[in-house]
């Protein structure tokens, strides 16, 4: 199996519908607006963006979020990944009544939990998000720059791209660089290549959460290459949320034929019917990437990770063990 390691997963994306039934169930919630027949449904970004909330909103206690990430590393680790980062919404924990020191110790709880059964590495980076307003994410900075947990190695944005405009959250950003913490930002996706520029020139992150739809410009494409920035790209979640319309015509090997450093992420998982796994399988069915080149995806993730030198060097390691004894 190749190795992996994954960038790029949202974990309250990441309930299962199976899990998400149990704590209805504890909660005495109805879920048939968003869970039917055992899968999530929704029917555009804006309805997922819904379905992903009511989700959320079953988890409600430090169990409950231990449970969530040490379910979703576990499985992580079947898969054959190495390394996950887990995007965390101290936003919706507080939504659901859990402050959000609470709920970073419990997925920290989580984390550690799968560690120990598998072996699997995490890091948390805290999110804010974009359509909650530019105050709500300078307090999510604000805390992740303060918050002092050791796994929480990161600062990004998620949700919708669409909503203001990027520089209202240069603030933000700038409270999380001077922490020490490492920058993501969701662009690209949803937002033409005009987004990937502006997050570029106001942000300056290391990585970039989907950038897919920079191939709209020859130039950013280059310019990615050039600076070395990250793309967490997500091919499932970009066909089912119509970002492309099929694989066909989704830029992945076009922007690694570039020099771009490229990255397989599943996103949202069960809301796209995909893991981790699957992406690895659809990088091979779709875009013809045979096992070296998949391996280097690994690899350009690691390199990427928000971790410690000694850690990236250990998994690194594990990579090229796994690579020699294949
Ligand atoms: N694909 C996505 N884009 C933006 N925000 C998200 N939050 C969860 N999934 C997301
Ligand atoms: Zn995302």
């Amino acid at each position: 199996m190749v190795p992996k390691a994954e960038l790029h997963c949202h974990i309250e994306g990441a309930a299962s519908p199976d899990l998400v039934l149990c704590q209805a169930r504890k909660y005495g919630v109805d879920t048939s607006d968003f869970l039917r027949d055992g899968a999530y449904h929704w029917y555009d970004f804006t309805s997922f963006l819904a379905a992903y909330d009511a989700a959320a909103n079953l988890f409600r206690s430090e169990e409950d979020y231990a449970l969530l990430a040490e379910d979703y590393l576990t499985g992580l680790s079947r898969e054959g990944a190495v390394y996950s980062e887990i995007f965390t919404s101290p936003d919706h924990a507080e939504r659901a009544g859990l402050s959000r020191m609470a709920y970073t110790n419990a997925l920290g709880e989580g984390i550690e939990r799968a560690r120990a059964a598998t072996g699997i590495e995490g890091r948390i980076i805290i999110t804010g998000v974009r359509h909650f307003g530019a105050g709500a994410v300078e307090d999510a900075a604000r805390f992740a720059a303060a918050c002092g947990h050791r796994l929480v190695t990161g600062f990004g944005m998620a949700g919708d791209e669409r909503f203001g405009n990027v520089r209202d959250y240069e603030n933000a950003f700038e409270t999380a660089r001077e922490a020490g913490l490492g920058l993501t930002v969701h662009a690209g996706e949803f937002g033409g290549w005009e987004s990937v520029e502006a997050a570029l020139n106001h942000i300056r992150p290391a990585r970039i959460g989907h950038g897919v739809r920079a191939i709209e410009n020859p130039d950013l494409v280059r310019r990615l290459a050039e600076e070395g920035v990250v793309l967490e790209v997500c091919p499932v979640s970009n066909i089912v949320l119509k970002v492309f319309s099929d694989y066909a015509s989704h830029p992945l090997p076009e922007l690694l034929e570039a020099g771009c450093r490229v990255t397989l992420n599943s996103d949202d998982p069960p809301h796209f019917h995909t893991s981790l796994g699957h992406e690895y399988h659809v990088a091979r069915e779709h875009f013809g990437l045979d096992d070296a080149t998949l391996r280097s995806l690994t690899r350009t993730a690691i390199e990427a990770a928000f971790v410690d030198e000694t850690t990236r060097t250990r998994l690194l390691g594990i990579l090229d063990d796994k690579t020699v004894a294949q």
